[in-house]
């Protein structure tokens, strides 16, 4: 339900980023593009290293697995061929999927772009000061996002803010699990040391509320340009917000 103000009780808020503190755009428009025209550079020019090595083994396990799988336009990978591990993840990039080793790869090419001076992350202007307030209440802050740990900290360490991880208690990516499976909230809660009733979770994705409230947290939508639109019936399911400071802490 949308309304003009909303108060939460839970100690800790776990916060999605993609359509909730970081626009879609940001994302889609900047950041994929970004690791698609530096890939083949990315791979040519990192290929000797041993954290590249140990990327691609992520990566050719992942692919192991999505060939058993019978995956869908699977793009086998021999590892003597460097185009057949470019053409693999670029097919992993333009299925949007979220496999930890392709998250796992995009973060290092983050940190690329943030060395050269070339990316920064984009955090809407009223995530910073809600957070602050929020912090200031007590509560504990984490992340919870498809990008790995390392993307997450890359853009709010260097955000169009400045560098915000100092408001945040912990980070989360899909190693704990996919963030439509309730047990990955689960997981978090009991990383967190508390119930999942006692974390409210914001995202812009229905399926994942739907499992952070199958788990017991509690659960609003984050609604921002450029997101998906919410059926009425999703509207009247779930309390939404357009801004964090619609969001009000109670003890
Ligand atoms: C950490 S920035 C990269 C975000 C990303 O790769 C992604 O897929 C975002 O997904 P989210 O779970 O944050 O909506
Ligand atoms: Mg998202």
């Amino acid at each position: 339900m949308a309304a003009e103000s909303l108060t939460f009780s839970q100690n800790h808020v776990l916060l999605d980023i993609e359509g909730t503190t970081t626009s879609i755009s940001f994302v889609k428009d900047v950041l994929f593009p970004y690791y698609r025209e530096n890939l083949n550079h990315y791979v040519d020019s990192h290929w000797n290293e041993l954290e590249f090595q140990s990327d691609l083994a992520l990566l050719k396990d992942q692919c192991a697995l999505d060939i058993a799988n019978n995956e869908p336009g699977v793009v086998p990978i021999d590892e003597s061929n460097k185009n057949s591990v470019i053409q693999n993840i670029l097919w992993q990039m333009n299925s949007n999927r979220k496999t930890p080793a392709l998250k796992n790869l995009e973060g290092h090419m983050y940190r690329s772009g943030v060395e050269a001076n070339e990316l920064k992350g984009h955090v809407y202007d009223d995530v910073k000061p809600a957070l602050a307030r929020w912090k200031e209440k007590g509560k504990k802050l984490f992340i919870y996002s498809s990008g790995s740990v390392e993307a997450q900290k890359l853009l709010f360490g260097y955000s169009d803010f400045g560098n915000m991880l100092d408001l945040f208690d912990g980070h989360f990516d899909t190693t704990v699990g996919l963030k439509v499976e309730p047990s990955s909230y689960e997981n978090i809660a009991r990383t967190i040391g508390c119930s999942p009733s006692d974390v409210l979770f914001l995202t812009d994705v229905v399926k994942e509320a739907e499992a952070a409230s199958k788990a017991g947290c509690r659960v609003i939508i984050s609604i921002r340009p450029g997101n998906a639109l919410l059926t009425e019936e999703e509207k009247l399911k779930f309390d939404c917000i357009q801004s964090f400071s619609q969001l009000s802490p109670i003890s």
